[in-house]
C-alpha cells in the first residue's frame, strides 16, 4: 500500500506542479498581453498628445486671424468691399487740408482697377528690375521714383549713376534710414562710392557701366507709362471711396515694387513683418495703396496682409490685380506675414494732402531711351 500511497503522493504532486506550471505560464502570458496592451495605450497616448500639440500649432498659427476680409479666390468687382473705421486722432497733429484729409477712414479692397494682365507686366518689370540687385535676407525694394535698389546689404541708386557729372552726392532713403553716397566717377567709368562714417572706401564698382547697360533693357517708357495709368485709377478710386477730391491728393514717396521671400532676414531692412502704422513709419502718408502682382496661396504662402485692430486681426489675402488701400493713420495698424514659400511682389503706392510732400511719376532718368 505504502509504495502506491508513495505513487499517488508522487502523482498527486506531479498534477500541483503540473497544474504551477500551466498558472505560471498563463501569468506570465496575461501579464506580457497586459505588458503589449500598456505599450499600445501608452502609444496611443502619446499619438493623441502629438495630434493634439499639433492641432493647437496649426490654429494657433492661425488664431490671431479674427476674419479674413477678403481672400485670394474672390473677385472684387466692379465695386471696392469698404471697411469703415473711427479716425484716429493722427491727422490732429498735422495741418489739415479739407478735401483731402482723412474725415472719413477705413480700408477697401478692389480687384477691379488693375486688370491681372497689367499686373503680371508690372510683375515682370519688378523681376527685371531687382534681378540688377536685391537684399542678401529676404526682402528687397526698388524705388522707381528715387531708384533706390536694395543691394546686399544696403541700397544703391540707380538713376543717380546717369548724369554725366563726375561727382554725385545723393540721398538713398527707405523708412527713416538715410544713407548718404558720394559717387566718383574715374575717367574709365567705373565708380568709387563711399560713405561718410565709414573710414575705409568702399567698393569699387562698375555700377555706371552695369546699370547704365541693364537699365535700357530693364524699362520701357511704356512701362512708366503703365505706372502713371494705374497710379491715376488708384487715385481715383480712393477720392470716390473716401469723398475726396483727387485733385488735392499727390503721390508720395517712397513709391516702390517690393519682392520678398522666405530667406532669412539679413539686415533690419529685411524685416517687412513687424506691425507698423504707414503715417508714422512714411510721415507724409495720408492714404496708402497696395498693388499685388502676385497670388497668396499659388505664388507664395504666408505673406497675408495683416489690420491689427483691438478686438482680432483681419487679413487680405494678396492676388495679382488686387488694390487694397486705407487711410494711414493708426486706425489701420498692419503688419504682414512672413513669407514661408514662393515669392511676393507687389507695389506700394501712397497719396498725402500736403503739397509740399507731393512727387512728381517717376520717370526714365534722361540720357536713357526705352
Ligand atoms: O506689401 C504689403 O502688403 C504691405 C507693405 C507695407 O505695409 C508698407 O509698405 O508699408
Ligand atoms: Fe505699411
Amino acid at each position: 500500500m505504502a509504495p502506491v500511497r508513495q505513487r499517488n503522493a508522487k502523482g498527486a504532486n506531479a498534477a500541483e506542479i503540473e497544474k504551477k506550471i500551466k498558472r505560471g505560464n498563463a501569468l506570465r502570458q496575461g501579464s506580457s498581453w497586459r505588458g503589449s496592451r500598456l505599450l499600445v495605450a501608452l502609444l496611443l497616448v502619446a499619438l493623441s498628445a502629438c495630434g493634439t500639440a499639433t492641432w493647437l500649432y496649426v490654429t494657433s498659427l492661425d488664431s490671431d486671424i479674427t476674419e479674413t476680409l477678403v481672400s485670394q479666390g474672390e473677385l472684387v468687382s466692379p465695386q471696392p468691399r469698404v471697411y469703415s473705421v473711427q479716425c484716429s486722432e493722427d491727422y490732429d497733429n498735422y495741418k489739415r487740408y479739407p478735401g483731402c484729409t482723412p474725415q472719413k477712414c477705413g480700408r477697401a479692397v478692389t480687384d477691379g482697377v488693375v486688370t491681372r494682365e497689367e499686373a503680371q507686366t508690372l510683375r515682370r518689370l519688378a523681376e527685371r528690375g531687382l534681378a540688377l540687385a536685391g537684399s542678401e535676407g529676404g526682402a528687397s525694394i526698388l524705388d522707381l521714383h528715387s531708384g533706390a535698389l536694395s543691394m546686399g546689404k544696403q541700397f544703391v541708386n540707380i538713376y543717380s549713376l546717369f548724369p554725366s557729372r563726375n561727382r554725385l552726392q545723393h540721398h538713398v532713403q527707405k523708412s527713416t534710414q538715410t544713407i548718404e553716397l558720394t559717387i566718383n566717377l574715374n575717367d574709365a567709368g567705373l565708380c568709387e562710392l563711399s560713405s561718410p562714417g565709414s573710414a575705409t572706401r568702399t567698393n569699387l564698382i562698375h555700377h555706371r557701366r552695369y546699370f547704365g547697360e541693364q537699365l535700357k533693357d530693364v524699362f520701357t517708357q511704356e512701362d512708366f507709362q503703365l505706372y502713371r495709368d494705374v497710379r491715376g485709377r488708384i487715385q481715383e478710386v480712393i477720392a470716390q471711396t473716401f469723398g475726396l477730391d483727387p485733385a488735392l491728393m499727390y503721390l508720395t514717396k517712397p513709391t516702390f515694387f517690393s519682392r520678398i521671400n522666405s530667406t532669412a532676414a539679413k539686415t533690419q531692412h529685411d524685416e517687412y513683418w513687424h506691425p507698423h502704422i504707414d503715417k508714422v513709419t512714411y510721415g507724409s502718408f495720408d492714404y496708402t495703396s497696395l498693388l499685388y502682382l502676385s497670388d497668396y496661396g499659388s505664388d507664395f504662402t504666408g505673406g497675408r496682409f495683416v489690420f491689427m485692430d483691438q478686438n482680432g486681426n483681419r487679413t487680405v489675402e494678396p492676388r495679382a490685380g488686387r488694390v487694397s488701400f486705407f487711410s494711414s493713420g493708426s486706425e489701420n495698424l498692419h503688419r504682414v506675414e512672413k513669407v514661408t514659400w514662393g515669392t511676393r511682389y507687389a507695389i506700394t503706392v501712397s497719396f498725402t494732402c500736403d503739397p509740399e510732400h507731393a512727387i512728381s511719376d517717376p520717370a526714365l532718368p534722361r540720357g536713357i531711351h526705352g
